[in-house]
């Protein structure tokens, strides 16, 4: 093939510019770098339009509801049920009206060029941006490449899905009506909030689960999340599988279920995980497999088949397309180190990418932070005693009830909750927290500190919680715990 001549020349270039991929090129013009981002869709990426701001706006009135609910006299006060309209409306606010005007001119404060395209890689260190209207420009990078283009929702190969045009997150994420019945399949993230939501706003839902809800986290959670949404009136069901899906005449969606049941729906979510957006990138130019998540190593530089670098020294991917965690705020984590360790590369210096050092996702491995906004709320950090276990670590695993917590019982009446402490046995300190209760979410960030700071639990125990909050769970895990292990 023919090389093609680059038509503008940047230190580096991103392609993607969700909030990973902003994160990049924003640290490596912090570091004095010239950095071009490539988007084909809206500036801001999933998360701003289809992801995180939408549905955590379609999560807040009915959570602020909730907690009304739970008072006495505040819930007498609130006498009124809730207005799809009004909380539809305030979603599209926050996501800006599927407009990214506002995230443009971030970008342009920021320094940085935006090439309005799809992104493919046709060279070493070169991309190829084809603009709506079909033409081409080239952009060449000095110093790097960065693949920061996310996911898309994933839809299993189940008979007949794909031909009742089943709704993926981006559908619900952005929906514009209410359905009278919904049917979701998948009980992870997505599928538990979108039951969450949807059933508050007066859908009758059918969460379709084919393990545990929330199988990656530690199973109370799940158990517990269930036993709301059934409390709230949905209809849970677990260990199922849907084995096909037709939309009859009268447009009623009909789910059959492995067992033979059948699910009638008016709309159904697919909400089954992600798969990598990295189809059309010219992946197969550095022989690596379109359509695949891109391995990286501590430096997050794509590695090929054979494990080494696929483009040495100048290709790298960041976010969800490097499957790490699928978060946005790990992404930006990742993000802030990828930048400034590119920066430090092209000034000749020699990034610092041990174990928690400035240019290393440690993080990643160690401490990933996660709030899922159903009722109750999950928050959990670092590891699940399942996977301190298998992962070889003698763990002490630490439960306590997060409703006998005084500043729980203060904060509503009937507060129900759990909370678990993993610690590394060997090393007395944390390694997992996981808590669940309503509005536990600014819980998390205290145990996301102990866990990357490896603070001794014997220390911990002079991090006095204030009474009487719910943080008060602290000390009750540590007395549980007791106070002789070395
Ligand atoms: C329903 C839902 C809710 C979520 N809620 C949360 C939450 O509350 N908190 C949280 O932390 N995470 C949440 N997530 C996850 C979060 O959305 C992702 O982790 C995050 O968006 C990943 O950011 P990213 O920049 O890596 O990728 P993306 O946000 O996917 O951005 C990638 C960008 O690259 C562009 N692109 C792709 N290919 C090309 C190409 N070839 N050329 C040019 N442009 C290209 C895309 O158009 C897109 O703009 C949620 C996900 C879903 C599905
Ligand atoms: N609040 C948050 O932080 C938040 C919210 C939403 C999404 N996200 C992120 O977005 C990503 C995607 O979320 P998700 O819920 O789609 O993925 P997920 O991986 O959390 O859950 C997918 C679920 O679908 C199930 N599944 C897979 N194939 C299936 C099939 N054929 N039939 C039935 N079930 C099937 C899996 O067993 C799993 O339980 C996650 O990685 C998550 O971290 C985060």
């Amino acid at each position: 093939m023919t090389i093609p001549t680059p038509d503008t020349v940047y230190d580096v270039v991103v392609i993607g510019a969700g909030p990973t991929g902003e994160n990049v090129a924003d640290r490596a013009v912090q570091g004095g770098l010239t950095a071009a981002i490539v988007e084909h869709e809206l500036v801001g990426g999933e998360c701003s339009y289809w992801a995180c701001m939408p549905t955590k706006a379609l999560l807040r009135d009915a959570a602020a509801l909730r907690a009304a609910r739970d008072l006495p006299a505040a819930g007498r006060a609130v006498r009124g049920e809730l207005d799809p309209a009004a909380v539809l409306g305030r979603r599209d606010r926050f996501a800006a009206d599927w407009n990214d005007a506002g995230q443009v001119d971030w970008l342009e404060q920021a320094g940085i060029t935006l090439l309005r395209g799809h992104g493919r890689i046709v060279d070493t260190r070169t991309v190829a941006v084809t603009g709506a209207d079909g033409a081409t420009t080239v952009a060449r990078a000095r110093h790097a490449v960065v693949v920061a283009t996310g996911s898309s929702a994933r839809i299993p190969a189940v008979p007949g899905l794909a031909g009742v045009a089943p709704w993926t997150s981006r559908d619900a994420a952005s929906a514009h009506h209410v359905p009278q019945r919904l049917a979701i399949i998948g009980g992870g993230v997505v599928g538990t909030e979108m039951a969450t939501a949807f059933g508050a706003l007066g859908a009758q839902v059918t969460l379709l689960s084919r393990t545990r809800l929330l199988p990656g986290m530690e199973p109370f959670a799940g158990e517990r999340v269930a036993d709301a949404l059934r409390t709230a009136g949905a209809s849970v069901l677990v260990d199922t599988e849907v084995a096909a899906a037709r939309r009859d005449d009268t447009g009623t969606v009909r789910l059959t279920l492995a067992d033979g049941r059948i699910v009638a729906a008016d709309e159904v979510l697919v909400a089954t995980g992600r798969t990598a957006n990295t189809k059309d990138l010219g992946l197969d130019l550095l022989g690596l497999v379109p359509g695949d998540w891109l391995a990286v190593d501590d430096a997050l530089a794509v590695l090929g088949r054979d494990g080494t670098p696929a483009g040495p020294g100048w290709l790298y991917a960041a976010g969800d397309v490097n499957h790490r965690a699928l978060l946005t705020h790990q992404g930006k984590y990742q993000a802030r180190a990828l930048g400034d360790a590119i920066a430090a590369r092209a000034r000749g210096d020699r990034p610092d990418l041990g174990a928690w050092g400035r240019h290393a996702s440690t993080a990643d491995e160690r401490a990933v932070s996660q709030v899922v906004f159903s009722d109750p709320e999950v928050a959990s950090v670092g590891l699940t005693a399942a996977a301190a276990s298998g992962a070889g670590i003698p763990v002490r695993v630490v439960d306590h009830d997060l409703g006998s917590v005084a500043g729980a019982a203060l904060h509503a009446d009937g507060y129900g909750g759990q909370a678990r402490m993993v610690i590394d046995a060997r090393r007395n300190v944390l390694l997992g927290f996981t808590v669940v209760g309503p509005d536990v979410a600014e819980l998390l960030h205290a145990a996301t500190i102990a866990i990357v700071g490896e603070v001794p639990l014997d220390r911990l125990w002079h991090a006095v919680p204030a009474y009487p909050t719910i943080s008060e769970i602290w000390l009750r895990l540590l007395e549980a715990d007791g106070r002789d292990h070395h």
